[in-house]
């Protein structure tokens, strides 16, 4: 089961190497090439997933970053996320969908199969559970997974997910009985099951709390780095139970700017990501 397999990963290293890239991140040496920039991109990326196969326990791909460069783009996206597979490693499309049951089909479809197909798909259901529920099939058939969104990274997460319901709870604490619900079927040997869902580490409060409601759910967290979350944050949570795995975009990807414009590029997002691991590890 996949959240098994992340599970087990996220023990070695709870390290997700976000994969973000915009044309600006790119180092003179391939900036340069006499390449499409979608080109540019995959082989950066390439060279990233190289560089830190050994130490992050997966890889999570923003697709917004792709798609903004059109077909192209696209094209380096269905690459990047093969490529993270082919290395044996677990691969996170970022696409935050959602909508009515019958286009959901359509993603689920068109990212758990064919050119864009990641292991674990990121998932909007605000618009209830008809808006994930299409995901459901490729779960047990295809072995995916889901993140759902449940109390996001942003500032402004707190207009919404934080209003009060009927009975006392606030709505994201309603959405993560429901992702807990929605993923009773599918809980596996790590006692995991395959709708995650995603809390900011911004938040650490509620995560913490979330961590005791939902004992059966895999978290994804961004807010490392770029966003302003430490090691510092999660520590109190991995003590309990290792039940996340950490997103770093800009903090790992970004790393050799301003250092170098050369192809020792790599020894510098190396470096970045060896850091954040050992920044996590080191309260345990
Ligand atoms: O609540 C959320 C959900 C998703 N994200 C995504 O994670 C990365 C964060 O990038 P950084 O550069 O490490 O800040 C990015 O892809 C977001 O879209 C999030 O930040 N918060």
């Amino acid at each position: 089961m996949i959240m098994d397999r992340l599970y087990e990963a996220a023990k070695v290293s709870p390290v997700c190497v976000g994969l973000d890239t915009k044309p600006g991140f790119l180092p003179g040496c391939l900036a340069a090439k006499d390449w499409s920039m979608g080109e540019k991109i995959a082989e950066f990326n390439r060279r990233v997933i190289d560089a830190t196969a050994d130490l992050a326990g997966c890889y999570k791909v923003q697709v917004a970053c792709y798609e903004a460069m059109g077909l192209d783009g696209m094209c380096a996206y269905a690459d990047t996320v093969k490529y993270v597979r082919d290395q044996g490693k677990i691969v996170i499309g970022d696409c935050k969908r959602g909508d009515i049951s019958s286009t959901a089909e359509q993603y689920a479809a068109g990212h758990f199969t064919g050119d864009f197909e990641v292991d674990i798909l990121t998932v909007n259901a605000y618009m209830g559970e008809d808006a994930a529920s299409p995901y459901y099939p490729y779960l047990k058939e295809r072995d995916k997974g889901l993140f759902v969104l449940l109390h996001t990274s942003n500032p402004s997460a707190r207009d919404f997910q934080e209003q009060p319901m009927a009975g006392g709870d606030l709505l994201y604490e309603q959405v993560a009985d429901a992702i807990a619900a929605w993923g009773q079927s599918t809980i596996g040997a790590s006692g995991y099951s395959a709708v995650g869902a995603v809390v900011g580490l911004t938040y650490p409060e509620a995560f913490e709390a979330l961590q005791e409601r939902c004992p059966a759910t895999f978290f994804l967290v961004p807010g490392y780095g770029a966003q302003g979350g430490t090691g510092r944050d999660i520590a109190n949570i991995f003590r309990r139970s290792r039940c996340a795995v950490i997103n770093s975009s800009r903090g790992i990807i970004c790393g050799h700017q301003g250092k170098t414009e050369g192809e020792d590029f790599v020894d510098y997002i190396r470096g970045k990501t060896a850091a954040m691991k050992e920044d996590i590890l080191q309260w345990l």
